[in-house]
């Protein structure tokens, strides 16, 4: 039992999917997971370990923005030894070929926040994924057929900013979308030495102005699911 889980350590298994919102960890279970079981509901963040394909698997909300992800995802390596883990987030795009539902990969995450700086302050540390991740979900996202993109994602502290000037001059140089904890979970990662990929269903576009239900964003993005599972299993 850690402070913000309350699992014992056998109850978590060593790979894990990441989405912010539990109730979307609620959905995967209910519908990608076989014979899966609550292990943690402490302050609402629901945590499930089922079998996928024959392999154990949990899945546990984060919620939203790099401080909350941070608690989870060094609780989860620190106490209960997950080794491999897969954000299944939504993100904004902020490129025109980019579009609601498609996936994307963060190779890399820029980000806003002062959490990686506070331990390196005259440092700019890369936020990367695993090269190993990143390769078989854009192999499995391929031959699904899925729309995929692979490049950098801005981790943003703040979902209503006063100005998009900066966000859309990140994407003038590349950066494909926006969302809240890429950054952090690949920081994490890299400190504690296991491995992490973010990849994320476009839920809204900030060019064009079109986006998903709220609904769509607490369940479905199926297609993700898919990738992401078998991604963690092979
Ligand atoms: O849908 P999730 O995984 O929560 O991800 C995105 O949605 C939230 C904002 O609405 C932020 O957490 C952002 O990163
Ligand atoms: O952080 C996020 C997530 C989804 N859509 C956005 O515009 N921002």
């Amino acid at each position: 039992m850690s402070i913000h889980i309350g699992a014992a350590k056998n109850q978590v298994s060593d790979k894990i999917l990441l989405p912010g919102d539990p109730l979307r960890a609620k959905y995967i279970a209910e519908n990608f997971l076989e014979d899966a079981v609550l292990y943690n509901e402490v302050r609402g963040m629901y945590g499930y370990t089922g079998t996928y394909k024959g392999q154990k698997v949990s899945v546990q909300g984060t919620g939203m923005g790099m401080p909350s992800a941070a608690i989870y995802v060094t609780e989860l390596v620190k106490e209960y030894d997950v080794k491999k883990m897969i954000r299944v987030g939504t993100c904004g795009s902020i490129q025109k070929d980019v579009h609601v539902r498609d996936i994307v990969l963060a190779q890399a995450a820029a980000t806003t926040s002062a959490i990686i700086r506070n331990d390196f302050p005259k440092h700019d540390f890369p936020q990367i994924a695993d090269f190993d991740l990143l390769l078989k979900s854009y192999t499995a996202a391929k031959e699904n057929g899925f729309n995929v993109h692979v490049g950098n994602v801005l981790s943003d502290d703040v979902f209503y900013k006063d100005s998009l000037e900066d966000t859309f001059k990140l994407g003038e140089h590349g950066v494909l979308a926006v969302e809240m904890e890429a950054a952090v979970i690949y920081y994490v990662a890299a400190k504690y030495g296991v491995d992490a990929l973010c990849m994320m269903t476009v839920s809204d576009h900030m060019l064009t102005g079109e986006e998903t239900s709220s609904e769509e964003r607490q369940t479905t993005f199926d297609d993700m699911m898919i990738v992401a599972l078998d991604t963690l299993i092979s």
